[in-house]
């Protein structure tokens, strides 16, 4: 297996009596797009900063691309990631385009690639106005296409989303897409959950700095063991009078079964098998019902 592109290994930071990283064990392999979620205060941005190199940890060991990323070895590795922080500021009397020509330089490419990044992000109609003439989604853009300059081997994506339009959103994350189907590494943090699960591998859930989960969509889906929702049509009651299917109602769901995922292919035989069945509706849990499982299990641990 090739190594890790990001290793956090029992990985924190405190601050003072605050550790706004406990102790994270997390690996990011190339072409691997992770969710990062969890509330405020989390700890996601701590995460990315030391992953960026901008802080260093309290304890544990961090490496990008082979290297401590606070150390002095690692800044010809600075040029190969993006980085979007979650509240963007630019030099407001600059132009969009003045501004992303001055970052492309400072990587090492020229403004025909800002030229293009501003185009790719739909702002070529507003590249020659001052920054401060944008509304927050045009400087959302633009903070992007100063994320993708030169085609970044790892990107750190905080809150990327925010402000952006359905379309927008809808372009962003064909550009994360189409930067791991070319082999770029991407870490994206979120509160916005609906619309990421497809473009994710896996995801990790932190609550005040430490890591509750982490894995595929499928993998945590098993972990919180969430039933599926399965909503047959057409049995006009039929599903209560019968006893291999009656104790998967609820009293909050009247026509819909909850089974445990290992059941599934049982119940939907004993329900194919019902005359008059028209349709079914088969719904696993999502990303969303998947972090409220997690954060909940982990609030009602904390109560106890
Ligand atoms: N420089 C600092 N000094 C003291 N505390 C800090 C510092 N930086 C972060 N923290 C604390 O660490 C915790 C984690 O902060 P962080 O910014 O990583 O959260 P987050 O998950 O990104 O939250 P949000 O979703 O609100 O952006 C918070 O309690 C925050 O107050």
């Amino acid at each position: 297996m090739s190594t890790p592109l990001v290793s956090l290994t029992d990985a924190g930071i405190s601050y003072q009596q605050l550790d706004a990283l406990k102790s994270v064990t997390m690996h990011l392999n190339q072409g691997e797009v992770m969710g990062l979620f969890g509330h405020n205060g989390a700890g996601k941005t701590t995460m990315m900063k030391l992953i960026l190199g901008v802080i260093s940890p309290s304890r544990g060991t961090v490496e990008v691309m082979g290297m401590a990323p606070d150390s002095k070895e690692a800044w010809h590795c600075r040029s190969k990631v993006g980085y979007l922080p979650e509240n963007v500021s630019f030099y407001e009397q600059l132009t969009g385009l003045e501004v992303l020509t001055y970052f492309a330089k400072l990587k090492g490419f020229n403004k025909k690639q800002a030229i293009d990044l501003l185009e790719q992000v739909g702002i070529t109609h507003a590249m020659k106005r001052q920054v401060k003439t944008y509304s927050k989604g045009m400087r959302q853009r633009l903070g992007l296409a100063q994320a993708f300059i030169g085609e970044p081997k790892l990107l750190l994506l905080d809150e990327p989303t925010v402000g952006l339009d359905p379309i927008a959103t809808r372009d962003f994350y064909k550009t994360v897409d189409q930067l791991k189907s070319n082999g770029s590494s991407v870490i994206l943090c979120s509160h916005v959950l609906p619309g990421v699960e497809q473009h994710i591998d896996r995801a990790m859930i932190l609550s005040t700095g430490q890591l509750l989960a982490m894995g595929t969509l499928a993998d945590l889906r098993q972990q919180a063991a969430l039933p599926v929702a399965i909503k047959p049509f057409g049995l006009n009651g039929s599903v209560a009078n019968d006893s291999k299917l009656n104790g998967f109602l609820t009293a909050n769901c009247p026509n819909t079964l909850l089974v445990p995922e290992q059941e599934k292919m049982k119940v939907l035989r004993q329900l194919i098998s019902h005359e008059g069945l028209d349709d079914l509706q088969v719904e696993t849990a999502n990303l969303e019902q998947v972090y409220q499982h997690f954060l909940s299990e982990h609030e009602s641990g904390e109560k106890k």
